[in-house]
Formats: structure tokens, sequence, C-alpha cells
């Protein structure tokens, strides 16, 4: 893939990792950017499941040295809100056609969700190249990302859902896979305490796990 999309793709798979993040509170976002930041780890998917979304796109993209994109995306409303908001990609829990097609009309990167070949055969004719795994320890884990990637040789998978320290080796070790995501490097709960120390040593942690 080729142009904007094409290096946000390569950004996003030099960092290997996505953090995957629920805020209660717009006000926790310019902390939480220093956080990542100071953990090396200058990436956020900011998830539509909270009011703060928007707000908090809005802080963390103002900056200009986060790659942040928008989560939980479910409608090409919502895509219209994080691209104004200034997300540079948009993440979805499943695929919806109407998403991705408003993701390519605002010129951002569409990441929809697919875990079976069915559904990996929508986003591929959706001239998709990357599709993120979700669940990903439900849906079969990195065995699954192995299956799916011998039909579909180029695509590449961002799997999210259940992974961690403990199993995060098991998906990077996967060729297809381009980076993974995950909420352990940044804890609702931490954030909505204040505790941005704790962000940054957990993801300091999980850049060190994707660095070895
Ligand atoms: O992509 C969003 C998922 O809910 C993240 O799953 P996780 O909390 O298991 O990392
Ligand atoms: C689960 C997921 O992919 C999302 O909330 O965007």
């Amino acid at each position: 893939m080729t142009g904007p999309s094409g290096e946000l793709l390569e950004r996003i798979g030099a960092a290997r990792l996505v953090p995957v993040v629920v805020l209660d509170d717009a006000t926790s976002a310019a902390p939480l950017a220093e956080a990542l930041v100071a953990g090396g780890l200058p990436v956020a998917e900011v998830t539509f499941r909270t009011t703060a979304a928007v707000e908090s796109i809005k802080t963390m993209s103002a900056r200009g040295d986060l790659l942040v994109g928008a989560g939980t995306v479910l409608t090409a409303e919502q895509v219209d809100a994080a691209v104004d908001a200034g997300a540079s990609y948009v993440v979805s829990p499943g695929f919806d056609p109407a998403v991705v097609r408003r993701c390519n009309e605002r010129g951002v990167l569409p990441l929809p969700g697919a875990v079976t070949a069915t559904e990996v055969q929508a986003a591929l004719a959706a001239g998709l190249q990357v599709v993120k795994f979700f669940p990903a320890e439900t849906s079969g884990g990195a065995k699954a990302i192995k299956a799916l990637s011998a039909p579909f040789a180029g695509l590449r998978f961002v799997p999210t859902g259940g992974i961690g320290p403990a199993n995060l080796a098991e998906y990077t070790a996967v060729s297809a896979v381009l980076a993974v995501g995950g909420s352990w490097m940044v804890p609702r709960d931490a954030i909505a305490a204040g505790d941005f120390d704790k962000v940054s040593r957990l993801t300091a942690d999980a850049v060190s796990l994707v660095s070895a």
C-alpha cells in the first residue's frame, strides 16, 4: 500500500504495539500522551467507548509526535468525528463496509476487525491489506492467524484482545503480524487514578519485549 496509509502502516509496524485506550476524562489525555512518549511508545488508539474520546483525540493529536487513532468506531458519523478530531487511523471491532468507505472518503486508514476467512475476503474486496484480528485469544490466537495467512499471503494482522506480556511473543513471532494491540499497557483504572508513572513503566516493559 502506498501513500499516507502505507506510511502509516510502516509507522505502526515499526512500533509493533498499539495501546488501546479508554479515557473516562479528557483531562487525562495530555498526561497519558506524556506517559506513552516517556515509555517509548508514541502510539494510541483512543476508543469511542466514552464521551471523552473526541476531546482526547484532539489533545493527543495536537502534539504532533503521536500516532493517534480512534478505536471502537462503529458508524460513518463516528469516522467523521474521529477524523475531524485529528485521528489518522480508524479501528473497528468488526468489518463494516460503510465505515471503511467513509475512511477512504476522508483519506484515513481503516483497520477493521476480521477473524474468519469470510471477513478477511470482505476486507480484501474492500482493498485492505491489514485487518485487526479481534478478539484474538478467543478466536484461535496466533495459530488462527498463521492458518489465515496461508491462503491470504499478503495480508497483515493486528491481533488484539486477551494479549499481554505472557503471550505477546506468541503473536509477534508470526510473520503476518504487523503489530499487537492491547489495553494492558494503559490500564483504565491507572489512568483514572492519575498513575501515569505506571503507564510509562508498563509501556516501557512492553517496548522492551518487542525490541528483544
Ligand atoms: O481492542 C480492544 C480490546 O478490547 C482490547 O482487549 P484487551 O483489553 O484484552 O487488550
Ligand atoms: C475491539 C476493537 O477493535 C475496538 O474497540 O476498536
